[in-house]
């Protein structure tokens, strides 16, 4: 893969390809596959992961659904039942239902079986063509709004992965951080390994590698003496899904994190397209929670980390109150200090 065509998915009519991101950063592989239930696990096993990525992959998975079942009498309702089953492939990112929702609002449309993969086709290509231009509208609006209130480069903080491995384009926060770098505004971004799945060790760090960015990767736990020694001008996150009082679901130790940057006067800034936006849940707290297995936490490949017997906890999504959060900003708008809002969706939308 060349350094300009990161990507997690390559779209081949009747195939996609899936980028392996569980072997990333020691192996690029790409795994094929023709029909749902291959796109169902490749999302259900953090092949393909980050909010906007498995809903444009899902997408694509309803496409392949269609060819296998447009010439069956029953198409309509088969793909309906394809359509719920994609959705439970992980619970807490938004923007997989809200790219299912996209495809069922198409299929409704189809009037004709003839029709069928061509109209589904272009709405899963326009879903991911929609999330690339979103990427590039908000690394604008986020680094204006970075760069607005300083004089020279910025030192910011990431967590997890929101780059072009997450995402249909350049990513949200990390698109802030790419277009920041772009116009030599960037003094370093530092990277939160983010246990236990190592989104920014394995795969952030290798996106900004690639690209020559500045970049220092450091343990979660590091971040606040980061903080103390004045060394983040911003902590800059994506989210999972964004709820109507401005609380935002994202990769665990996002909370603490912002949690740390209040106590030390750091801005926290959420990046996320407004398919991350979701009206229709009230707050944060009605938000389900994926938890995933605990051997993700007792063993990091062939090595043991903890005794197996051991009891885990391992939520691997945490709620950010939007009282902690400075700045919301999506492709259409920018919402400061969420938490005073009334409507803080209002301007995202
Ligand atoms: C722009 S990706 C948004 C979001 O998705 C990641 O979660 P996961 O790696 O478990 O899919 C992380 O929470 C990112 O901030």
């Amino acid at each position: 893969m060349t350094q300009d065509q990161v990507t997690p998915f390559r779209w081949h009519g009747e195939v996609l390809e899936v980028l392996d991101q569980r072997l990333l950063p020691a192996e690029e592989v790409w795994q094929a596959y023709s029909d749902a239930e291959g796109v169902y696990r490749a999302i259900h096993e953090m092949q393909v992961r980050g909010a906007p990525a498995i809903g444009i992959a899902a997408a694509y998975g309803v496409v392949l659904a269609a060819r296998s079942c447009a010439e069956a009498p029953d198409w309509y309702s088969r793909l309906g039942a394809t359509m719920d089953w994609l959705a439970q492939a992980r619970p807490t990112a938004v923007n997989l239902v809200w790219a299912l929702e996209r495809m069922r609002a198409c299929l409704a449309q189809v009037a004709d079986s003839a029709d069928l993969i061509t109209m589904l086709e272009a709405e899963a290509l326009a879903i991911h063509r929609e999330d690339a231009e979103a990427n590039r509208a908000m690394g604008v609006l986020g680094a204006d709004r970075i760069l607005a209130e300083r004089e020279g480069p910025a030192q910011v903080l990431t967590h997890c992965n929101t780059g072009a491995l997450a995402t249909g384009g350049q990513g949200t926060a990390l698109g802030v951080v790419r277009e920041l770098f772009q116009r030599g505004a960037l003094t370093c971004v530092h990277m939160d390994e983010t246990r236990p799945w190592l989104q920014g060790a394995r795969l952030t760090a290798w996106e900004c590698e690639r690209e020559g960015m500045p970049c220092s990767l450091n343990v979660d736990g590091a971040a606040a003496t980061l903080m103390a020694q004045g060394r983040v001008d911003w902590v800059v996150v994506g989210a999972d899904r964004i709820t109507a009082n401005g609380d935002v679901a994202n990769k665990i130790g996002t909370l603490p994190l912002a949690i740390l940057a209040r106590h030390y006067g750091v801005g926290v800034m959420v990046v996320a397209p407004s398919s991350t936006l979701d009206a229709e849940t009230p707050s944060g707290d009605r938000i389900e929670i994926e938890e995933r297995d605990g051997t993700e936490l007792r063993r990091s490949g062939r090595r043991w980390l903890a005794p197996n017997s051991v009891a885990v906890f391992n939520p691997v999504f945490d709620v950010t109150p939007a009282s902690l959060v400075d700045v919301i900003v999506t492709e259409k708008g920018i919402c400061e200090a969420p938490g005073d809002q009334v409507t803080p969706l209002d301007s995202l939308t």
